[in-house]
């Protein structure tokens, strides 16, 4: 559906040449939801900006569906734009239009009129869940509600592709919750393929079934949601992790057991998949002369499965405990033994 090849963009400042993004390849899937994660600076908006030309690329190119639109005509581009539709973190709706005409207005520039233009506005007000507010100004609307706007104005005019810039950042939980419920909703009624930019990780483990990593500029490391959460490489993948899988006393607690604890080890499971759903503790303790204490824990779900990890103490004879964590490996739990420095 998308592909990025060596694409790059440079910012000419005064002050010197700032590269925002560094020679990113990426291919995207249809009809998946896409999630770019990074922290602020790392290159997110601009490379999403780069994916509608919003941006124009300084090298590299932007393939969608086979056609490369860095090489498009202004006439052209506004065209294929119609293709993806856009929403932001804080909502870019007209303030002076009523909610149906703020998404009546991308139906307007494209033609759409009288019956038809109506009908669709309707149509989009009810996909989005907002019967009744049709006649609301923004200022009248909660940040939930400015946002299922923004979405229907996107969609109006059938994208194939709907980019999401930090569309939840500016919502409290709850409305978190609903907005991604939302999107989950229209990428499987409409086929629609959803690339998100976002430093929240919750957002990637609730709805993405895929993940890309950025950091200055470049993408450190990408793949399955649930391959990258099993098995991530890099430091900035697994500080990103921290946010859904550690309470925030964790590294402190974990610190503290590692230094009362004489004996025995501190493992560290990782699970995955469905064998988050099996019961492995009781079966390692059934096959192995070895005791369990449970530290700490947390199981998560996300798109295509369960992802969590488990801290346990581990006591016992070394040759019992190196058969009890192999077994772990064989089940495709990863067990690490952290070291007592
Ligand atoms: N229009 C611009 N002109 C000059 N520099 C820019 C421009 N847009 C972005 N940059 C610079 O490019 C780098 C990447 O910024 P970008 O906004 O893409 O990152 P981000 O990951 O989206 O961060 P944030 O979430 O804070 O927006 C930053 O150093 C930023 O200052």
């Amino acid at each position: 559906m998308i592909a990025l090849r060596g694409l790059q963009k440079i910012f000419a400042l005064k002050s010197g040449a700032v590269t925002a993004v560094d020679g990113v390849d990426l291919t995207i899937n249809k009809g998946g939801i896409f999630g770019i994660i990074g922290y602020s600076g790392a290159g997110k908006s601009t490379l999403i900006r780069l994916l509608n030309m919003l941006e124009r690329p300084t090298d590299g190119a932007v393939e969608i569906d086979g056609q490369d639109i860095s090489k498009l005509t202004n006439k052209e581009l506004r065209k294929a734009r119609q293709g993806m539709g856009m929403i932001f973190q804080h909502f870019n709706l007209l303030w002076s239009r009523t909610v149906y005409d703020n998404i009546a207005f991308p139906l307007e520039i494209a033609g759409v009129k009288g019956e038809k233009k109506h009908n669709r506005v309707k149509e989009l007000i009810q996909l989005v869940g907002l019967e009744g507010r049709d006649k609301s100004y923004p200022s009248q609307l909660s940040g939930g509600q400015k946002q299922r706007v923004g979405i229907a104005r996107a969609l109006a005019n059938n994208p194939k592709v709907l980019l999401c810039d930090e569309a939840t950042s500016a919502l409290d939980p709850k409305t978190t919750e609903s907005i991604l419920d939302l999107l989950v909703d229209i990428n499987q009624k409409l086929n629609l393929t959803i690339v998100l930019i976002t430093h929240e990780m919750h957002v990637i483990r609730k709805i993405c079934n895929e993940v890309a990593v950025m950091e200055n500029g470049k993408i450190v490391e990408k793949g399955p949601v649930l391959d990258v959460f099993k098995n991530p490489k890099e430091k900035m993948t697994k500080e990103f992790l921290k946010q859904i899988t550690e309470q925030d006393d964790t590294e402190e607690t974990i610190k503290d057991i590692l230094n009362e604890t004489k004996d025995g080890d501190v493992v560290q499971l990782t699970f995955s998949g469905t064998n988050a759903e099996q019961p492995l503790i009781s079966q390692l303790i059934r096959q192995f002369q070895v005791d369990v204490s449970i530290i700490h824990g947390k199981i998560t779900k996300v798109q295509g499965g369960s992802y969590g990890t488990l801290f346990i103490q581990l006591t016992g004879d070394e040759t019992e405990k190196q058969k009890a964590l192999a077994f772990m490996n064989d089940k495709e739990v990863k067990a690490e033994v952290l070291r007592r420095d």
